[in-house]
């Protein structure tokens, strides 16, 4: 039903085509996102797509439960001939051939969209999934930020300091990632049941922007993509048939939307070729998905107690497994003439310690220095204030030249990359300190994700869905094992005494540190409940976004709760 200014006593409400309906919060600026005609597009891509994604989600069970059988994901014998024909991907539309810094946030709040387009990064990639709580607020106002930022009249006022935010002359160019295929939307429905995610924040993105982006870059030239954590090539062809389903609905030249295909599970390592093979048309190459490709590491060896990891903050890329997963995607992706993208250094400029700054700016540049030498062609920055020096570091090494694609394999590729060099466990300490610092992050990370925000500076580094799953799988893999943790010289055995002896005094920690007013006034009590669960739960819980997400579904009127 439609709103009308007469009628004054019935409450506004969506105007729904049939099979549709909206459980979130009416607000008249949503309603401008939220039209019939987008929702029309919408329920097409859910009703043509849903059988193929339910069928795949359940070949990642299956996969799993071989992992945990004792197999080992490997490439596979099928598709050799993907991987070892001559064939390339689609020339890539000028306007990205330079992407050398890509800036990442969520696509909520508006200041930081303005901000990052602004940034002076050659690409802002607008987040719907690892830093943004999928709230309907944040989802439908992420998509009210991109479509004024897409039509370029974005405009923000900081009203307590008196500051107005506009685009400046030349704004990054934007990608937008939606979340993954596992993600439901439980505040729209589709024919009775929740929307795919995905397909929500691609379809109303695309739907409301293809033209804008059409006007203003060009023909054949977008909107561009940024597809995470899929784990087989089967989830690429899925989306190889959205895009086209999109662009003949809407009228445009094939192959006009791109996309980055983060590889950031550890069964798509083994499966690069198949992935831009799906997407040959469609590509603008791959990603080093760092972070959740630990957390990946973790979840497919949920099984194993010969693949432990150390302590978090030595599973960097320096560790062999990581080394050759960069190694080999760079060498995929040039081979079919694509972008090879680094991935995201999780240090931020720190404020108030110039020396602690410089020590933090020094990691990543040492991060992207080694990135560009390996052959990628760009690469994420957190935050703002590290673009001088990212950009520094690759436009010093390409020496003028956009990319380098043509570039076949860089320093430290030493040649063929075998299934052993990419599942080869990393090597380190596991430290009771390790687990203290997972819990005290997880905690900080839920309780802000639970109240709407999902990135957060949490001891001066970003801390995403990403970072804060590593925190939370590596606890759970420990306790599930029983793992020997080093206490200062003493061994101990990660038990669940001692995980809520940590989480007791851990929590104590946060309060001292936060305030106890802020403590209390936020949800670090029901967040640490949530940690302790998923840390000690029988069976792993596959996404702590999904096991957590029906407490962040609001709806509208007071309904029943979400059917998931
Ligand atoms: C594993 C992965 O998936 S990585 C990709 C997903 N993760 C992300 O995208 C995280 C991106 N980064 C962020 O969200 C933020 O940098 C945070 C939350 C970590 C820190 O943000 P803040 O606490 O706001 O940082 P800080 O106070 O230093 O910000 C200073 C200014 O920079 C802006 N800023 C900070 N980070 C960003 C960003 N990523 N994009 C745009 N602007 C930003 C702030 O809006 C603020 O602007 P203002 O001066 O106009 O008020
Ligand atoms: O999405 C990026 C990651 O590192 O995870
Ligand atoms: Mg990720």
């Amino acid at each position: 039903m439609a709103t009308t200014a007469s009628a004054a006593a019935v409450p506004p409400s969506y105007d729904t085509p049939e099979g549709v309906d909206i459980r979130g919060r009416y607000d008249p600026e949503f309603a401008s996102i939220l039209t019939r005609d987008a929702l029309v597009f919408v329920a097409g891509l859910q009703r043509e797509f849903r059988s193929a994604v339910r069928y795949a989600m359940e070949r990642r069970r299956e996969a799993q439960r071989r992992y945990d059988a004792g197999e080992l994901p490997r490439f596979d014998p099928a598709t050799r001939p993907i991987r070892e024909g001559g064939w390339a991907c689609s020339p890539l539309p000028p306007v990205i051939a330079n992407r050398t810094v890509e800036i990442t946030g969520p696509a909520q709040p508006r200041k930081m969209v303005i901000n990052a387009l602004n940034s002076g990064a050659k690409v802002f990639m607008a987040d719907f999934e690892d830093a943004l709580s999928p709230t309907w607020e944040n989802l439908m106002s992420g998509q009210v930020n991109l479509r004024d930022a897409v039509a370029g009249t974005i405009t923000f006022r900081d009203a307590a300091r008196g500051r107005e935010y506009k685009l400046n002359e030349s704004p990054a160019t934007l990608f937008v990632r939606p979340r993954g295929w596992h993600l439901p939307e439980a505040h729209v429905l589709i024919d009775g049941e929740p929307a795919i995610g995905c397909l929500v924040d691609f379809g109303l993105y695309f739907f409301h922007n293809h033209a804008a982006f059409r006007a203003g870059q060009g023909a054949g030239s977008g909107p561009f993509f940024y597809l995470p954590k899929m784990e087989h090539s089967r989830e690429a062809g899925i989306w190889n048939g959205v895009f086209e389903r999109a662009e003949r609905v809407a009228g445009i030249e094939r192959g006009s939307i791109r996309a980055t295909v983060l590889v950031e599970t550890l069964p798509a390592v083994f499966q690069m070729d198949e992935i831009l093979h799906e997407l040959r048309h469609h590509s603008a190459g791959l990603n080093c998905g760092r972070w959740d490709y630990i957390f990946s590491y973790v979840k497919t060896f949920r099984a194993r107690p010969d693949r432990l990891l150390p302590d978090r903050a030595l599973v960097g890329m320096a560790q062999h497994f990581m080394r050759s997963y960069s190694h080999l995607l760079i060498r995929t992706c040039h081979r079919r003439g694509v972008h090879a993208m680094g991935g995201m250094a999780a240090q931020i400029p720190i404020k108030d310690d110039a020396a602690a700054n410089e020590a933090a700016l020094e990691l990543v540049r040492k991060d992207k220095l080694r990135e560009v030498r390996a052959g990628h062609d760009g690469t994420w920055a957190a935050h703002p204030g590290l673009i001088p020096a990212i950009q520094e570091v690759f436009e010093g090494h390409l020496g003028g030249k956009p990319n380098q694609i043509d570039v076949a394999a860089g320093d430290g590729d030493s040649g063929a990359i075998t299934e052993e060099d990419l599942l080869q466990p990393p090597r380190g300490a596991r430290t009771v300190e390790g687990l203290r610092l997972n819990t005290r992050v997880g905690v900080q990370y839920l309780a802000s994700w639970l109240a709407g925000s999902g990135s957060v500076p949490l001891y001066n580094l970003m801390e995403d869905a990403a970072t804060a799953e590593i925190s939370r799988v590596q606890n759970w893999q420990w306790l599930r094992h029983g793992a020997t943790l080093d206490a200062g010289g003493v061994e101990v055995r990660a038990t669940p005494e001692l995980l809520a002896r940590v989480v007791e005094e851990e929590m104590a920690r946060v309060e001292a540190e936060v305030g106890a007013e802020r403590f209390r006034r936020g949800r670090y009590t029901e967040a640490g409940r949530i940690f302790s669960r998923q840390c000690t739960a029988p069976e792993l819980d596959d996404f702590l976004t999904l096991d957590a997400y029906n407490l962040v579904v609001v709806h509208h009127p007071e309904a029943s709760p979400s059917k998931l």
